[in-house]
Formats: structure tokens, sequence, C-alpha cells
């Protein structure tokens, strides 16, 4: 069976905002439905029926359960537009569009929407299983004192709500925890975190003045620019900040770790034909993607790794090196895992310890996350490959040729590799 190419054919988001600022009250369809309305305005698609929107969150409340087609139904797209939740971490929006690209490729959908959305701000509280129980055996006693007996249950802690501790399960440690050891284990060095998050903010400053995301961004909530975005750091202050998972001998700070982020990302996929149809211009193709997994348990330094393998599968598959590429765009979830990525594709040593056949060569620092990446532009975890996947796409169409590489890292010891092309 005949496969179609699966094309971009546009890209919208608001505009990043670390945690409990400019969207403090705001949830995620509060996020999401502003970002999907300028996607439309943008493309014209007001009225049109799209084959599906896929996306998601990577926390959600409860009431939020289908939480994509909820939010459809608020745009002006047809309300006949199907939608579908996904969820995986950090890859969430780059496995949206895996999801709706392959629909398009066999034939099913003409076109669709790949999502993801972030409020940090407004995240859920867990309750105690001890409250749990006393509130669902209350809700069934029939007697004003029967319910007062059991509220009366749960002691005074049992009332605390829990707050979201990021903690992976297996582990018990927070991604920075994790992160921290990978950068003692492979020997990233503070000066080279700090460097790259330096040079990450420099990137995005210069694409803003250079006005790259004029087109975009749609300004919400009072916010028209990402708010993480620093013009007045420095190596010198950078070097200044204190560790923050390993207080004595760490080298992760606030400067070269993501923050929490609220925001919300939109890709328009489409086949060439409907994209032909609607008069949209194709910004580039995607061609290849892979998705890896990766032990992180007994090797803890491992856990933000698994695009290593992703990368390796994916060249393989499409007969091409780790050097062909125009430009290299990898999700900074923190300097330390990037740099850890890049070094065991080009050391032979490291490659070969870490189950590589041989290493996958060496990426031009100057093509990589040129727009800035996310230790500037910040990560709202599930709109994060939204984002990746509009600026690279972006990025080639004004090139008008060329081929882009994608990593992005996930908790649970996920990645996604992805590759467009003009
Ligand atoms: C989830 C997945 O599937 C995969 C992934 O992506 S993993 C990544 C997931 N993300 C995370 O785990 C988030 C990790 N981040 C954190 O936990 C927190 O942001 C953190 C502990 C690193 C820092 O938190 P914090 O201390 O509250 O940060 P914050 O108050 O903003 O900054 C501390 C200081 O550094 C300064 N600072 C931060 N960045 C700076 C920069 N680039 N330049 C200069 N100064 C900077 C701030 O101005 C602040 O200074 P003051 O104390 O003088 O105000």
């Amino acid at each position: 069976m005949e496969t179609k190419k699966v094309a971009i054919v546009g890209y919208n988001r608001i505009p990043f905002a670390r945690m409990n600022t400019a969207y403090t009250d705001k949830g995620n369809q509060d996020l999401l439905l502003p970002a999907l309305n300028g996607l439309i305005d943008r493309y014209h698609l007001k009225g049109k029926l799209l084959g599906e929107v896929a996306g998601g969150a990577t926390i959600k409340h409860i009431s939020e359960s289908n939480l994509i087609r909820e939010t459809v139904m608020n745009t002006s797209l047809d309300p006949a537009t199907p939608a579908c939740d996904l969820q995986q971490a950090c890859d969430t929006g780059i496995e949206a569009a895996v999801y709706i690209g392959n629909k398009i490729a066999l034939g099913q959908i003409e076109s669709g929407i790949a999502c993801g959305v972030e409020a940090m701000s407004n995240i859920p509280f867990e309750s105690s299983p001890r409250l749990r129980k006393a509130l669902l055996k209350a809700n069934k006693e029939k007697s004003a004192f029967g319910k007062i007996k059991q509220l009366l249950s749960p002691k005074l802690k049992d009332w605390m709500p829990i707050p979201y501790k990021g903690q992976e399960p297996k582990t018990g440690l927070v991604m920075g925890g994790h992160t921290e050891i990978t950068a003692k284990y492979y020997e990233i060095s503070r000066e080279d975190q700090d460097e790259l998050a330096f040079r990450s903010h420099q990137n995005m400053a210069k694409a803003y003045d250079e006005g790259f995301f004029n087109d975009m961004i749609t300004p919400v909530y009072g916010l028209d620019k990402d708010n993480n975005l620093r013009r007045d750091t420095s190596l010198e202050k950078l070097a200044t900040l204190k560790p923050a998972f390993d207080k004595q001998n760490g080298t992760l700070t606030a400067g070269n770790s993501t923050p929490f982020t609220d925001g919300a990302s939109a890709v328009l996929l489409a086949s060439e034909e409907w994209a032909k149809a609607n008069d949209l211009p194709i910004l580039a193709y995607i061609t290849f993607s892979e998705i890896a997994g990766i032990e992180y348990v007994e090797n803890k330094q491992n856990l933000l790794l698994a695009p290593v393998f992703a990368a390796e599968r994916m060249l393989k598959k499409a007969e091409m090196n780790l050097e062909d590429f125009d430009y290299y765009e990898i999700h900074e979830a923190f300097a330390a895992q990037v740099l850890a990525t890049l070094k065991i594709w080009e050391n032979d040593d490291l490659a070969k310890k870490f189950g590589l056949e041989k290493t996958l060569g060496k990426i031009d620092r100057n093509k990589l996350n040129i727009k800035g990446g996310s230790l500037a532009v910040a990560h709202p975890f599930a709109a994060t490959g939204g984002r990746i996947i509009g600026t690279l796409a972006k990025i080639l169409n004004e090139k008008g040729s060329g081929k882009g590489f994608i990593s992005i890292c996930a908790a649970r010891g996920q990645g996604v590799t992805m590759i467009l092309e003009k």
C-alpha cells in the first residue's frame, strides 16, 4: 500500500509563561483554546471539518478526561471534528504529531491538528487515601450522624492536599535528581551547562529581534512574549546560581534547568492534496520518527537519554548520518541531559558502553536550537513537542530546502526523534 506524504502546513502557540506568573488562574482549556483559535484564524479553518485533533496535557484534572474534544467543541471548527486525548510526558506533543501524521500517511484522514497544553499553575492536588476513603464512605451514609462520623475519622494531616512532586514512581527521584546523576556520571561540567543555557537565551533573543516569532504566537491574557527569556543573563550571572537539586555537590541550577511552565501549542498537518485544495503552502514534511525506551531504575543516570537509541534506529531506517542535517532541535529539559546525549553520540567509548553499534557523529553546535531551546523558551511539558516541530518547520521553510532533526526526551525513560524535510 502506498503511503501519503505528511505535510506540516501551520503552527501556532501562545506565549509560554513561568508557572504562577501570567496564567495563574488558567486551566488547560483556557490555554489550549487560544492556541487552537489562533491556528484556526491564521489558516482560515473556521467551519472546517478536520480529520481529527489529537493532543493532551501531561497533568489533568478529573473533569478534563476528554480535554481535547471539549476544547475543539469550543472553537469555530466544525463541531463534528473528532478529537483524541493522548498522554506521554514531555513527548506528548510530538507523539500527537506522529499519531495524526500516521493517519494521514495511511489515507485514513486528510488533515488534523496535533496539540499540547500544560497548565502547571492550575495543577490538581491529590488527597490522602484515608481522606478519600472517608469521603466515599460519608457519601454512602444515610444519616447526618453517620456522615459526620466518617468525616471525623481522618486525622488532621490526612486533610492536607498532596502537591505534585514530579517524582519518578520507580525511583522516587525528581527529573532534576536523576539529571544531577547524569551530569556526574557523564562528567558534564557546570561551565558547559551554563554555556548551553546562555546560548539558548541569546539565540532566542536574536530570533525575537529578527521577528521570527511574529506570525506564530497568539498574544493572550496580557502576555505577548514568552516570559522566561532573560536578555540580561550572562555567564557570570549564571555561575553565581546555587545548585538546585544537590545543594552540596550539584551543578544543575535554575539557570541550566527548565522552569515549570504554562503554555499551549498546535500544529496543522495535512496530505499534499488537502493543503493544495485549501490553498495552504507546505512548510515541511514529517518523513521519519522513532520512539525508544530505556532502563533507568538500575541506571538512574539514563532517565532522559532514550533519544540516544531512538536516533540510532531512525537514522538507520532513513539511511542517514547524524551529520546530514541542516538544523537540530534537541529539547533542553536540562542542559546536562542535552550535553550527555551529544557526548554519547560523539564519543567512541561512551557509545559502545551505552550499547550503540557505533558513534552517530558530531553535531555542529551552530546548527543546534538556533532560535532558542527549552531553557530559554521554557517548557510546558505537553506543548514543547508542537513548539519544536513548528519552529523547525518554519526554519526549513525560510531556508527553502534542507533537513532537520528533532530529539525529545521524556519522563519514565522514553524519547522520540523525528526528521523534517523541506
Ligand atoms: C517531564 C518530562 O517528561 C521530561 C522533561 O522535560 S524533564 C524536565 C522537567 N522539568 C523539571 O523537572 C523542572 C525542573 N525545574 C525546577 O524544579 C525548578 O525550576 C528549579 C528547582 C530548577 C528552580 O526553581 P526556583 O529556585 O524556584 O527558580 P527561580 O526562583 O525561578 O530561580 C532561582 C534564581 O535563579 C535566577 N535565574 C534563573 N534563571 C536564570 C538565568 N537564565 N539567568 C540569570 N538568573 C537566572 C532567578 O532570577 C532566581 O534569582 P533570585 O533568587 O535572585 O530571584
